[in-house]
């Protein structure tokens, strides 16, 4: 019997690759949507990605309390007039644990997709790290991204920024 007799129909015609598979944009901003989805705060979930120039991902994080830190003992409010008891003094942020969790040695030329444009904290280790480009998704636009961008343009050469072009694709995944 012929090899290709055994081939479905569906297998025939189906030669070529698959046409709609994921862009590399959407995957990276897709799974650091999906690592901001583990964050406890009740405001402001954020994930990040750290993508080497071979289009591995060599980290990622979420915003959360440092490790030992009881997330149901630490407040997630930051209404209070005690600056202790509010989640600013606590929650490490997404991209900080991306780079603290980053595998193997350097971040250099890396790429970090985040769902919301770095705050000036994150930036500074940012700057520090070498990170090349920044990919986000949204932008609070306050002092503190703007305090951001500053570091990012100073450089020789500049941080990149760019905004993450929706795609419009919808994906709905049942776990
Ligand atoms: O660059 C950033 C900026 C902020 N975050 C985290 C820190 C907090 O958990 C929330 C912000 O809370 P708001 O209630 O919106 O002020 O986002 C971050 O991970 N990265």
């Amino acid at each position: 019997m012929p090899e290709d007799a055994t081939r479905s129909d569906d297998d025939k015609r189906n030669s070529g690759k698959r046409e709609d598979y994921l862009a590399w944009n959407e995957y990276f901003m897709l799974v650091a949507r999906a690592a901001s989805m583990r964050s406890k705060d009740p405001q402001t979930q954020v994930g990040c990605v750290i993508v080497n120039e071979d289009k591995v991902i060599v980290g990622t994080g979420y915003n959360g309390l440092p490790a030992g830190c009881d997330d149901d003992k630490f407040p997630w409010g930051k209404g209070n007039e005690n600056p202790l008891e509010n989640k600013y003094a606590y929650v490490v942020h997404a991209e900080q644990n991306a780079i603290m969790n980053k595998i193997g040695g350097s971040i250099r030329g890396c790429t970090l997709y985040t769902t919301l444009f770095p705050c000036n904290e994150c930036a500074k280790l940012i700057v520090q790290s070498k990170i090349a480009k920044i990919v986000y998704q949204n932008d609070k636009e306050d002092w503190r991204s703007a305090a951001a961008r500053k570091m990012f343009q100073v450089q020789n050469p500049p941080i990149l920024s760019e905004r993450y072009e929706p795609s419009g694709r919808e994906i709905r995944i049942s776990l």
